[in-house]
């Protein structure tokens, strides 16, 4: 690869690095295999996400940040690695990789995030914070005193945002997201169907008939699992009303944190905001009618950016343009030296 800058989206669900000329050079799912008894590594990535539900018992599929925290820190670094490594490791120049991790990490987790990547061969390292990197992804511009507001909604977190003067005015950030849904399809199936289903399946029905708002057609899909009360297989079709219904809940939510934060924006800026709209990114903003929703229920214009998984790594990319911008002064750059 010809940049030496990198920009790189730990998700919890994603991994993706990014380069500003080529574009996604790696689009990994966040899970590592490893041997029970010697943890030893088998798989990282999309051969170990191709495991998980379907590994024997003498394998453990880890996703080391699912929650938006990281509750494995040893595979999370191998899976740090292990990526940097495919993508530049025959490289004789070191990058320099500007990171982003999900927001509810801790400092603590964060210089271990660092660590890991100098030790995988990075020069230096920067770190951004999601909101800032989602609105240099999704084209915004920061850097004037005009408000913007971004809700990124990934797997594990959404961080919902109102940026000004290249740094962040106010935030919030929930651990409800995209596999928050997909908990609640799979509660359901169990709870009204008797019914067993995977993670997988259970993001298929999301994508497939999941909404946030009434949809106008009769779209219906059909799920394969097990029976709990017999034991065996079965395969039922189920319609978006009521998977509508399992996932409001936590859809609820994320409409009210977007509310809080604007509760809390000071009202020039609400101003900006009402006049700009708010832009969505991250993967679960594809949910269908969540743009729709959240224009209805906070009255400030949704729109989903354009190509919205890829925006936080886009924006990690684009970061080494703003290092002299993000470090000049501004209050909460959202990037910080290591
Ligand atoms: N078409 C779709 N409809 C609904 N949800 C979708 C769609 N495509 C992807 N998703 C969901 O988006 C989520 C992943 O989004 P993304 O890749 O932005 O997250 P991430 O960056 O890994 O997570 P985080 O930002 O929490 O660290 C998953 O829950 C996935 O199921």
């Amino acid at each position: 690869m010809s940049s030496m800058d990198i920009g790189i989206d730990l998700g919890t669900t994603t991994v993706i690095i990014y380069c500003k000329d080529e574009g996604a050079v790696l689009s990994e799912p966040s899970v590592v295999a490893v041997k029970r008894k010697t943890e030893e590594v088998v798989a990282v990535g999309e051969e170990a996400y191709k495991m998980l539900g379907k590994a024997p018992d003498r394998l453990e599929v880890i996703k080391p940040m699912s929650d938006g925290v990281i509750s494995d820190y040893s595979a999370t670094e191998v899976m740090i690695k292990f990526f940097l490594q495919k993508v530049f490791g025959g490289s004789i120049l070191k990058p320099r990789v500007c990171l982003c991790v999900p927001s509810q990490i801790t400092g603590v987790e964060s210089r271990a995030v660092v660590d890991s990547a100098v030790s995988a061969g990075a020069r230096k390292v920067y770190l951004i914070e999601e909101p800032v990197a989602a609105a240099l992804g999704a084209g915004l511009d920061i850097t004037h005193p005009n408000g913007t507001m971004i809700v990124d909604v990934g797997g594990g977190t959404t961080d919902i945002a109102v940026l000004s003067l290249n740094g962040i005015v106010t935030k919030h950030s929930i651990k409800v997201a995209g596999n928050k849904l997909d908990d609640m399809i799979i509660k359901h199936m169990k709870d009204f169907h008797s019914l067993l289903i995977g993670e997988q399946t259970a993001r298929q029905i999301k994508t497939e008939v999941g909404c946030a708002y009434p949809r106008e057609d009769d779209k219906e899909v059909l799920v394969r699992g097990r029976n709990l009360l017999t034991g065996l297989p079965q395969q039922i079709t189920v319609g978006w009303k009521e998977i509508y219904g399992a996932i409001k809940d936590p859809i609820d939510e994320i409409v009210h944190a977007a509310q809080q934060v604007i509760e809390r924006t000071p009202p020039e800026l609400v101003g900006d905001v009402f006049e700009n709209g708010m832009v969505l990114t991250g993967g679960g903003s594809l949910l269908h009618g969540l743009d729709t929703l959240l224009t209805e229920k906070t009255r400030i214009q949704a729109r989903i950016a354009d190509d919205p998984i890829h925006c936080v790594a886009r924006g990690t990319s684009m970061a080494f343009d703003y290092l002299d911008k993000l470090y000049d002064g501004f209050v909460d750059t959202g990037i910080k030296m290591k």
